[in-house]
């Protein structure tokens, strides 16, 4: 049966939720699965902003139909050509021989790349800045490249003052029959989803994020329609103020996120001893992770967050534990900046994790080495303890001065 809502008089949210899906990209867990947002515009003409993922493709043509109530479908807006929000182009093409899919010249590359069917009858390119009226409303297309993809689209309705944001300001998490995030309690349950989100999938274009956002700041915007995650129509600033920190590579918060590669549990009690002793000091709410334990997605969302980290390592095989080497090259690929940074390596006949480690964090822009960087031989003694409390101090000294 269809399940829809109203969004505005004339615009219905016509999307649905995966809670079944284990990984987003086939690699990012989704313990509270993920919605596939589509919005279908009646007016003059009818106009659908984009499609959903090939898991709810049987409830979102039940959506359509139910909707469109006999009228046809003039209009497919495609702001994004990632699969996940095409798998049903070429069934509505069927379904409704008439319509125009709106996309500009990437756009329709893509399809040609992706699918195998004939469009060439319904191609409606446009380009940025173009404008189409469907009656009442007004649908203004602005390219968005790189957010996250090339043929990125934003699409702002003028009458109503809608931003259709393709995956920009989107979350991890299905929807709970609650589809504003006003009637969520955002921080509790999306959040650190949307902060994961972000970090993960769209963090690297951070200076393509401070371009869009320039962009929309001489638009009045009332609501943001993203393509996950619940749609804003209330305290938007709120929501934009996170882009705008996240995209900026700014830490939200001071405080420290401790993450360790450990074998045998020595590199591990340093790190805990290390966290003791700035808690003794007073340092609230530290994160330590288990790189070999926690899915990488959850510690870059957090270093994404936190002001400060400290990597603990064991040498392997004359370099870095590869669980603790490919999250530090997934940092820098995604353009990771401005953080403040501890390091603590260990080995037993030929130490290289602390070398690997500063040299990746030195490649990366304004990153800091603060504390005096150590490393163990195997274990630490108790009468090593002066090394561990150099390191705190010199950390601490930074973090309060912050
Ligand atoms: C497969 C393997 C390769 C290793 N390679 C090195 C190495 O190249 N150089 C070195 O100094 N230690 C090497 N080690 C030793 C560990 O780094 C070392 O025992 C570490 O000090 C233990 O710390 P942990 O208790 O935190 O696991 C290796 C250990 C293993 C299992």
């Amino acid at each position: 049966m269809h399940c829809v809502q109203k969004i505005t008089e004339n615009i219905y949210w016509v999307g649905g939720n995966d809670r079944r899906l284990e990984r987003f990209e086939n690699m990012f867990p989704i313990p509270n699965g993920v919605c596939y947002n589509s919005y279908l515009i009646l007016d003059d003409k009818t106009c659908l902003m984009d499609t959903v993922d090939t898991a709810i493709s049987r409830l979102f043509i039940d959506n359509i139909v139910h909707v469109l109530n006999g009228r046809d479908l003039d209009y497919l807006v495609i702001n994004h050509m990632e699969p996940d929000h095409c798998a049903n182009i070429e069934e509505l093409v069927k379904r409704y021989p008439d319509i125009k899919i709106v996309g500009n010249k990437k756009t329709f590359q893509f399809i040609g790349q992706f699918y195998d069917f004939d469009y060439s009858m319904n191609i409606h390119e446009v380009k940025d800045c173009e404008t189409l009226c469907i009656g009442k409303h007004n649908l203004k297309f602005m390219t968005m490249p790189m957010i996250h993809w090339p043929e990125v689209m934003f699409t702002y309705e003028e009458t109503e003052k809608i931003l259709f944001s393709a995956d920009a300001f989107g979350a991890f998490g299905a929807m709970s029959g609650n589809i504003f995030a006003d009637e969520t309690d955002f921080e509790h349950h999306y959040l650190e989803e949307a902060r994961r989100y972000y970090s993960n999938i769209v963090g690297k274009y951070g200076s393509q994020v401070q371009g869009a956002l320039k962009k929309l700041s001489c638009y009045d915007i009332r609501m943001i329609c993203s393509l996950h995650g619940p749609i804003w129509r209330e305290n938007l600033e709120y929501f934009i103020e996170k882009y705008n920190v996240w995209s900026k590579y700014e830490p939200e918060k001071n405080g420290v996120v401790l993450v360790y590669a450990s074998m045998y549990g020595n590199t591990e009690n340093i790190m805990n001893v290390i966290a003791n002793k700035l808690a003794q000091k007073g340092v609230k709410d530290m994160r330590m992770y288990d790189i070999s334990k926690t899915h990488p997605s959850y510690i870059v969302s957090d270093i994404w967050k936190y002001s400060h980290v400290i990597f603990g390592s064991v040498t392997y095989n004359m370099g870095l534990y590869y669980g603790m080497e490919s999250l530090l090259n997934e940092l820098k690929a995604l353009n990771l900046q401005n953080r403040k940074v501890g390091l603590v390596g260990n080995g037993t006949w030929s130490p290289q994790a602390l070398k690997v480690m500063n040299e990746i964090i030195c490649s990366m822009k304004n990153m800091e080495i603060v504390g005096t960087p150590f490393e163990i031989t195997s274990s630490m003694k108790n009468n090593e303890e002066e090394i561990v409390d150099k390191f705190v101090e010199g950390f601490f000294i930074n973090l309060i001065g912050c």
